[in-house]
């Protein structure tokens, strides 16, 4: 049998990566540093997932996997040796922590099997930080020669993720997913993985990226801040009202404007980036897990400022974009930590400096006075409380 270790035991790593090894028999070992989630994994060795496709829903029991915490030992150590494949469906921030944790491992590797290779498929929605991850991975090796083998034997790719999965927390055992694209993943890998589902090898996925999060990413931002200031909680929902469907369609169409200029693609070739198949049954993904960390998705290169600098540079109207993040500036969630970043923020710099700041502009240009204008006629409607 085939082994993967999942790094991040969390939605994604659960409710997609975790069902997709099993329904193909191959044996799974979860690492998570939240000691909750591993604990809730053993109780009864089982979770469950919703599985909605295009024409079903089926409801799957995940079991006979092994689950570790990344305690001081290493337990993982034999898990991590035996298997070929990672998986990381970790947020950005996060890779700087699990590097650090698994360089050790990697230092075993070497001695004990230097012939042996691994592929490591990062799974975020953020673009371009491939070459980062893997210096985090390389700085935690000792010596010149394990960094020289690391190099020739380890390769880091990334993947474009076009599936939702929620849950109520990142440790529930109860979770939902949409089955209905696959996982497209940057060439060439080391492992073979050809006989599980939804994964996809190919070439120009840093591009396929761009116009993924920038297309799929940016209205759904829009429809989970827009959606959070109209007192909706999923996103199913806030997609229905009227304001909110016409923000996302102005979202949307701006940034395919955007990216047919930008990219050597044509309409067809980017609709399955643009659009997902419909699921039966829409799950219920909720406004927190789609509006999580406003700060990153108002940074200067993501799926809303990413969009911004290409309408600039070809003359496209963005006043729809400019909308919707002057509602991620008012998003005020109080699990979200930083939801209440920007709002602190605001409260001791002021609106313009902070959007400033966060979206990497100059405090004087016209996409500031965008926003902030956007933000004032949110105010005005009372939706800003
Ligand atoms: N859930 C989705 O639908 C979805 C879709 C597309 C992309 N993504 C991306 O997938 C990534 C994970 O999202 P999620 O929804 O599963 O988040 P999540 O919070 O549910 O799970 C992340 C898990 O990673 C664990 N973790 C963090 N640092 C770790 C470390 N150093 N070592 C081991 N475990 C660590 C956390 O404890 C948590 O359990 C994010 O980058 C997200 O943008 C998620
Ligand atoms: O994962 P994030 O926080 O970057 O973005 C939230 C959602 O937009 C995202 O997870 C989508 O559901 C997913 O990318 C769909 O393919």
């Amino acid at each position: 049998m085939k082994n993967v270790l999942i790094v991040g035991a969390g939605r994604l790593g659960k409710g997609f990566v975790g069902e997709t090894f099993f329904n193909a028999g191959w044996n799974i070992s979860f690492l998570d540093k939240d000691p909750k989630v591993i604990k809730e994994l053993l109780k009864n060795g089982n979770y469950k997932v919703r599985v909605h496709k295009t024409d079903t829903v089926v409801d799957n029991v995940i079991s006979g996997y092994q689950a570790f915490t990344t305690d001081k030992q290493h337990s993982v150590s034999e898990a991590f040796l035996s298997s070929d494949l990672l998986m990381l469906p970790l947020y950005p921030e996060d890779f700087k922590e699990a590097a650090h944790y698994l360089g050790e491992l990697f230092e075993q590797q070497f001695k004990q099997n230097p012939n042996s290779k691994k592929t490591l498929i990062c799974l975020t929605n953020k673009n371009h930080i491939i070459p980062e991850i893997t210096a985090y991975f390389r700085d935690n090796l000792t010596n010149q020669e394990t960094k020289d083998w690391f190099d020739s034997h380890v390769a880091i790719r990334d993947s474009i993720v076009r599936r939702s999965t929620d849950a109520e927390t990142n440790y529930s055992t109860n979770l939902v997913t949409t089955a209905v694209a696959s996982l497209i993943i940057q060439e060439p890998v080391y492992s073979d993985f050809s006989d599980v589902q939804w994964l996809d090898v190919r070439k120009n996925v840093a591009m396929l990226k761009d116009i993924k999060v920038f297309t799929i990413n940016g209205p759904h931002a829009a429809t989970a801040y827009y959606g959070y200031l109209k007192g909706f909680d999923d996103i199913p929902t806030a997609a229905q009202e009227e304001d909110i469907a016409a923000l996302i369609k102005g979202v949307h169409d701006a940034t395919v404007q955007a990216v047919l200029k930008e990219y050597p693609v044509t309409r067809d070739e980017i609709r399955e980036l643009e659009y997902l198949p419909e699921a039966k049954n829409e799950m219920p993904d909720t406004i927190f897990r789609v509006g999580y960390d406003p700060i990153r998705k108002v940074g200067p290169k993501d799926r809303f400022m990413g969009v911004v600098a290409l309408c600039e540079k070809y003359d496209i109207n963005y006043d729809a974009i400019t909308k919707a993040i002057a509602c991620a500036f008012a998003y005020t969630e109080p699990q979200d930590a930083n939801a209440i970043k920007l709002q602190d923020d605001i409260e001791q710099n002021g609106l313009q400096n902070t959007v400033a700041s966060h979206i990497g502009r100059d405090q004087n240009s016209e996409v500031v006075a965008k926003i902030v204008d956007e933000y004032n006629k949110l105010a005005q409607l009372g939706l800003i409380g």
